[in-house]
């Protein structure tokens, strides 16, 4: 099939690659010329495990091509899919701006039939704006020619993108128009592995599905993380508690782990949005305004306790920090716990040295020198008088404990991933804090 991807950040450029990858011919455009010309080399603006053998694999094939010309992208394909990015304004309200964008310049440009698949994360309503957007440009030049609007919401996650994208557990399709719905599903068949996963719903419920399941795993995430606060003070073991609830298949294991909050491009962003459009229609989310409220404050608990073993004496203190990204395999710093971690500790007139294996360069784009970057992370924690771990990156599980305590000033880890068991931590030598335990 022939298809346009319009935006190629994370998710244009993960779909438009896999789509390529099945034998499809990928047009994607990007408004960035800088980008493009990167993709066109090649080159992938991101780190994504995988990504960029399949990207160089498709464009070799010619399957798989980058422009900035909106008129040939618009021309390229039957299914034109928007993943461009729908950021939080500062309301919290998600910012559909470069959706109506995406939706002109194809209401503009097309002659034939269209089927314009909406893929980043919108408000509901947003696809019945899209259809009277291009009906608009298409009056405006006084031609009528076809279309469908529909919605097919993304569910990959960033660090395993492609095989989420390659092996999804749903594929939640959003049609009220069956010649586009037969297209979606022969486009999808290649991805549904022994059963059918394509759910197909109207376009409102898959806008809302989508919002609907990201709340759903901040909250787990916000409830275990309070429930790990209570854990602590009972001298229970909120890893003990997580086995012991997810053996029940009702609640299962997955995000359940306590940490440092849930950061990224898309959890904060997507509660934020719900709530904003729950609230504009005099409907409050009462549970999501705390699910909210302890993430903020959980991006801190470590920081509070580092303080109440500090006291108010910071001046001079240096602390290692190994993690910096929000999760692992990634170098995405959008929503990073740790940009607050590390903006409490600079504001108390301590020193931050950090690691992180591929998310240093982001970090130094957004901060400059304002902490220092360590190349591995033994040397981070040079002269420390303390080591937080912000991101549970595997090269950190199993680490030189006795070199550690010889590198640190005072032997104190400030855990925010649980990586380490406390008691054998104790053994050790090292004074450690965990989350939950
Ligand atoms: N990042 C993720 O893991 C996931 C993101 N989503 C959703 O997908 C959407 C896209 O997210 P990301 O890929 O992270 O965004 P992003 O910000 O990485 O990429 C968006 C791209 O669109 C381009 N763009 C903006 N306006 C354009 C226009 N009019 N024409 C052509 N290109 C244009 C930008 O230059 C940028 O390269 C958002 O709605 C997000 O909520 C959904 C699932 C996962
Ligand atoms: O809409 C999106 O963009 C995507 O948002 C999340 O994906 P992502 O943000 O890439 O990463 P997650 O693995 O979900 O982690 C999000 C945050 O939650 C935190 N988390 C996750 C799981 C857990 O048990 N505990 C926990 O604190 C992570 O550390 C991270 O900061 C969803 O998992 C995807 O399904 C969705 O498509």
């Amino acid at each position: 099939m022939k298809l346009t991807i319009i935006g190629t950040g994370y998710v244009g450029l993960v779909s438009g690659a896999c789509l390529a990858e099945v034998g499809n011919d990928v047009f994607c455009l990007d408004l960035d010329a800088d980008k493009v010309a990167a993709l066109q080399a090649g080159r992938i603006p991101l780190y994504e495990p995988g990504l960029t053998e399949l990207v160089q694999r498709n464009l070799a094939a010619g399957r798989l091509r980058f422009s900035t010309d909106v008129a040939a992208a618009v021309a390229f394909g039957t299914l034109q899919i928007i993943a461009v990015g729908t950021p939080a304004s500062a309301s919290g309200e998600a910012d559909v701006s470069q959706v109506w964008q995406a939706a002109r310049a194809i209401g503009q440009h097309m002659t034939d039939y269209k089927v314009v698949i909406g893929k980043s994360t919108v408000p509901v309503g947003t696809a019945d704006q899209v259809k009277a957007l291009i009906a608009a440009e298409l009056a405006q030049r006084a031609v009528v020619v076809p279309y469908a609007v529909v919605s097919n919401p993304e569910f990959l996650k960033e660090g395993a993108a492609v095989e989420d994208f390659m092996r999804p557990d749903r594929i939640i399709l959003g049609s009220e128009d069956e010649r586009a719905t037969l297209l979606l599903r022969s486009l999808y068949q290649p991805f549904q592995r022994n059963r059918e996963r394509l759910l197909l719903m109207d376009v409102r419920s898959a806008e809302l599905t989508k919002y609907a399941a990201n709340a759903m795993l901040a909250t787990r995430i916000s409830f275990m993380n309070e429930l790990a606060n209570l854990a602590e003070v009972l001298g229970a073991d909120i890893e003990q508690v997580r086995h012991g609830m997810g053996s029940d298949p009702r609640i299962g294991y997955d995000f359940l782990y306590a940490g440092l909050g849930y950061g990224g491009s898309c959890f904060p962003k997507d509660v934020r949005a719900l709530r904003h459009t729950a609230a504009q229609h005099e409907v409050p989310l009462r549970l999501l305004g705390a699910v909210e409220q302890v993430n903020r404050q959980q991006r801190l608990r470590l920081v509070a306790k580092l303080a109440t073993l500090w006291g108010g004496d910071w001046q001079g203190k240096r602390l290692a920090l190994w993690g910096l990204a929000f999760k692992p395999n990634t170098d995405d710093m959008r929503e990073a716990p740790s940009l607050a971690i590390i903006e409490a500790v600079l504001a108390r007139g301590a020193s931050v040295l950090a690691y992180d294996p591929v998310a240093m360069p982001a970090t130094r784009a957004l901060l400059g020198e304002q902490i220092g970057y360590a190349d591995s992370p033994m040397a981070a924690l040079h002269e420390a008088d303390a080591l937080l771990i912000a991101t549970e990156w595997k090269e950190f599980r199993s680490p030189d404990f006795e070199q550690m305590r010889a590198l640190l000033r005072a032997p104190l880890i400030m855990d925010g991933r649980n990586l380490y068991e406390p008691k054998r931590m104790r053994e050790l030598g090292f004074v450690y804090h965990g989350i939950g335990r």
